[in-house]
């Protein structure tokens, strides 16, 4: 029965991923479409529920004057068939109802609508270029994801809930109230008026609190990520007290927008109270008066009272209901603005796959200076042959690792054009030119998941041997075997700890490396891939690295020039421009900027400071 209304609805199902819209209205409609038809019913059974409901205080009324103008004795021979039916109803019909009502929210709503928010919200972001993680935090993101899916989650089954079902009770008490006297809708409309008004004024104020809170909220979340994440830096530079303040003036304006959110809430329940007098007295008076006239019952009487204490007493969770929803609209509105971010690095719509042939790479007049106006590259015009061995060198900060960036579409160009085979990367499709390029990188960063998992995210179809075989040819197998993390899991199985901590530098590389001679692509990036390496396993893997280049085309960008003399060209880069260009002895012959770099080099080393 559960599992029946839990899967109404896949939460998890195939959608169109394009930018959510970034007005609240628009993207929870965007979410309640997959939902429609079920919500439909929901309010449909909502108005059943708050029917019955308020037909049952009436109907307490009727029984009183049932009471009142029967003989103790004849009330089951006159209205026996009458009371029975009402009491099976309520036994049975009734709870049905309410169930129904109940399996819908819980069930087909709230179990489905916060994953499909979140799982939506996280393959949008995973879209994202590497440019926009760098200007978020990580912290920041996760929580705005976690959050919105519970906002639009309970905001929906309050609306249900509460408004939905209040209105209808409302509405539908009204209705009976004028039935019995025209006069007693008075009160009640009146009350629902000035009571909607007051919800109005004081929502508004709440969710202008509940952003800011929430955004506060989500600045002591990135912060404490931000200082577990980097424990080690923190405990090398931060002196006694830096870390602390940073952390702490986030949380003391967290404090102080909590506060000046609670002080709504005490406002607001002084303000209902004053209301819900008014209503109580509004409404005993004339039912007083009508009855002094006889123009109505005590029962009427009484189950007008009985429906002012219970509306009452649904006041005060009405407002909450409402609060809550403007609260959620709040972290809504402040999570969209993460998530309503279009990609900045986007594939055509019909964008084709890049196919590799020879591998030949052309940079032609490449500018990217970051969006600042300098900085970055300037004017880069740079043909790599098929196969050919290109070594990248320049003192840090030149532009290696922009160009090879570039290259794999992490970011646009803001000028010229990067071709492989003749293919511009920014028309292709990126995961086929990502697939194209197998990257070593400097901070060669390890997902949180066993070693298998990490080397076979280059090539997901390879098999154990395959997996095991690049492990070995990237002198990686004799340490992976002894490996052994807390919970005992040993060799491939073992986890690697965020970011790989619970492996070393060294490791670490080999173990990318493993992952990207698995992954077998046409097109090599090495940004320092060995620079991690002690000069005994690094001279093991430079052998194992000119087997993988074999039949590649290949950049290198390396510090230490000894690892790419051999290289079949050097490309020498400053100040985001190409300044030499040839083999290591034709630009050791030239005595320009690469022959003073090697001739630096002191232990193999260039320096920030050489020229
Ligand atoms: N994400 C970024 N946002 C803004 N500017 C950047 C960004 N990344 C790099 N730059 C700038 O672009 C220039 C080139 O940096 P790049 O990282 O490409 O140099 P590099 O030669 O690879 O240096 P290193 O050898 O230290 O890795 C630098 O001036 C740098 O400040």
């Amino acid at each position: 029965m559960f599992k029946k209304f839990e899967n109404l609805i896949d939460p998890f199902a195939f959608f169109e991923d394009a930018t959510p819209p970034a007005t609240l209205w628009a993207y929870l409609k965007s979410h309640y479409h997959p939902f429609r038809k079920w919500l439909a019913v929901l309010a449909i059974s909502g108005i059943i529920v708050a029917l019955v409901e308020t037909g049952l205080i009436f109907y307490s009324g009727r029984v009183i004057d049932l009471l009142g103008a029967t003989e103790p004795g004849g009330l089951m021979a006159r209205h026996g068939a009458e009371l029975i039916v009402a009491a099976v109803f309520i036994m049975t019909l009734r709870p049905v109802m309410i169930a129904l009502n109940h399996l819908l929210l819980e069930q087909m709503l709230a179990s489905n609508m916060q994953e499909q928010v979140r799982w939506r919200a996280h393959k949008h972001l995973l879209g994202q270029s590497t440019g926009y993680f760098q200007n978020e935090f990580a912290g920041r993101l996760s929580n705005r994801v976690m959050q919105l899916g519970e906002a639009v989650e309970d905001g929906t089954y309050m609306a249900f809930e509460g408004v939905w079902y209040s209105l209808t009770y409302v509405l539908g008490a009204a209705v009976i109230l004028a039935g019995v006297h025209p006069i007693l809708a008075v009160p009640l409309l009146l009350w629902a008026l000035i009571f909607a008004l007051y919800v109005r004024y004081i929502a508004r104020r709440v969710a202008v609190a509940s952003e800011k809170w929430s955004d506060a909220r989500s600045t002591v979340t990135a912060r404490v990520v931000d200082a577990y994440s980097n424990i080690e830096t923190i405990k090398l530079f931060a002196d006694e007290g830096t870390e602390e303040r940073y952390v702490l003036s986030a949380m003391r304006r967290l404090r102080l927008r909590f506060q000046r959110f609670l002080r709504l809430m005490t406002e607001l329940s002084f303000g209902l109270n004053i209301i819900n007098g008014v209503l109580i007295v509004g409404m005993l008076t004339p039912a007083i008066w009508l009855w002094s006239d006889g123009a109505i019952s005590v029962g009427e009487v009484s189950a007008a009272i009985a429906l002012t204490i219970r509306l009452n007493g649904m006041s005060g969770w009405i407002m909450w209901v409402v609060i809550r929803l403007f609260e959620h609209a709040g972290v809504i509105r402040e999570g969209l603005r993460s998530v309503a971010v279009p990609h900045d690095v986007v594939d055509q719509p019909d964008a084709p796959t890049l196919k590799v042939d020879a591998a030949k790479i052309e940079f032609r007049g490449v500018t990217h200076h970051y969006g600042r106006g300098r900085g970055g590259l300037n004017g880069i015009d740079l043909t790599i042959s098929p196969g050919q061995k290109v070594g990248l060198v320049g003192r840090s900060g030149a532009g290696k690792s922009s160009l090879v960036n570039l290259l794999l579409r992490m970011r646009d160009a803001e000028a010229g054009q990067i071709l492989i085979d003749e293919q511009d990367v920014a028309t292709v499709r990126q995961t086929s030119l990502r697939q194209a390029i197998g990257m070593v990188s400097q901070d060669s960063a390890l997902l949180h998941r066993s070693i298998r998992a990490n080397i076979l995210y280059g090539r997901a179809q390879a098999d154990e041997a395959a997996m095991v075989a690049a492990a070995k040819q990237a002198e990686a197998h004799a340490f992976i075997m002894d490996l052994r993390d807390a919970e005992g899991r040993a060799g491939y199985d073992a986890q690697v700890g965020e970011r790989g901590v619970k492996l070393s530098g060294g490791q670490r590389q080999r173990v990318s490396l493993a992952r990207v001679i698995l992954k077998d692509a046409p097109i090599l990036v090495l940004d320092e891939a060995t620079s991690a390496l002690d000069s005994e396993v690094e001279a093991a893997i430079q052998d194992t690295l000119f087997d993988l280049m074999k039949g590649k085309t290949v950049i290198a960008i390396a510090h230490r020039l000894s690892t790419i003399a051999q290289m079949d060209r050097i490309v020498v880069m400053d100040a985001g421009r190409i300044v030499e260009d040839g083999t290591h002895d034709v630009l050791l012959a030239r005595d320009g900027v690469y022959a003073a770099l090697w001739a630096r080099q002191s232990g193999g080393f260039l320096g920030e400071n050489a020229e």
